[in-house]
């Protein structure tokens, strides 16, 4: 059963009690949540607690021991190796923390890539990669190679890169974890307002509490569980379809 959130829409990623062991390490330890489309949250914890295992998880990049993923309507574990690569080659972006653009290539033959492996033509590649750079308010460096760039400015064509496919699921770990305060700030905004304007549903893992500031949601994992979380409750409460909850209250530092 899905939840439709107050406004009638359904999830765009629904994980339901996933568990995932490396040998002896219980990484995963039950975890159930949903995001909704234009929604950012915030995946908080310690060091250790589980927080890139989720995001993998959820990317279906790892596979669970058990539990389900599903975007929009398809539940990854039903999809062979191939269908899950191109369902996240379109429908996923990806942000790290550092160092992901080609440094052989221009920044916006970085942004194009992705467009032209999903099999648009190049003269519209390189149009749609410029308007996104000027999304991100970076198309002034469209020539110049990511050694060329400071780290927020290489993040924001990152951004771009991730962003212009138009996923409707976006991963970022760590996005900001290189960056100066001030380069984290712009990168954040730029992230959420486009994230938000796109409807596409952010998953952002950080450790950084002004970093989660910018999310609609946030929840902490411990020890491979939700230990906490702020903003409206994660799943259905209806304990036959809902995994692991926690208490919701108030975001008490969301001051945007
Ligand atoms: N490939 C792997 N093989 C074995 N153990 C792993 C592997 N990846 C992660 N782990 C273990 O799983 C647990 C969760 O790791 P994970 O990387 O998800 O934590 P994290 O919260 O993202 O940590 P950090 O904040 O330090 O990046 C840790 O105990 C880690 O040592």
């Amino acid at each position: 059963m899905s939840t439709p959130d107050a406004q009638g829409t359904q999830p765009l990623i629904r994980a339901r009690d996933l568990v995932l062991n490396f040998g002896q390490t219980q990484a995963l330890r039950g975890i159930s949540l949903d995001v909704y489309p234009g929604e950012v949250l915030a995946v908080m914890g310690p060091s250790g607690s589980g927080k890139s295992t989720l995001l993998h998880t959820l990317a279906g990049v790892l596979v669970p021991d058990s539990g389900t993923v599903r975007i929009g309507t398809r539940v990854l574990g039903e999809l062979d190796q191939a269908t899950r690569d191109d369902l996240r080659l379109r429908e996923c972006g990806f942000v790290f923390q550092s160092g992901q653009l080609l440094p052989d290539l221009g920044a916006l033959d970085n942004v194009t890539i992705p467009l032209l492996l999903a099999g648009v033509r190049r003269r519209e590649a390189i149009d749609r990669g410029r308007a996104e750079l000027d999304r991100l308010g970076v198309g002034q460096y469209g020539a110049r190679y990511p050694a060329e760039l400071s780290g927020g400015q290489a993040q924001r064509v990152a951004i771009a890169r991730a962003l212009v496919t138009r996923p409707r699921v976006l991963f970022a770990d760590e996005p900001t974890g290189a960056l100066d305060s001030l380069s984290a700030e712009t990168t954040m905004v730029a992230l959420t307002d486009l994230a938000r304007a796109d409807g596409t549903a952010v998953v952002l893992v950080t450790h950084d509490a002004r970093t989660a500031a910018y999310a609609d949601r946030e929840i902490i994992v411990r020890d491979g569980r939700i230990s906490a979380g702020i903003g409206v409750p994660l799943v259905d409460e209806n304990p036959a379809d809902a995994g692991t909850t926690a208490g919701f209250s108030a975001h008490p530092g969301f001051s945007r």
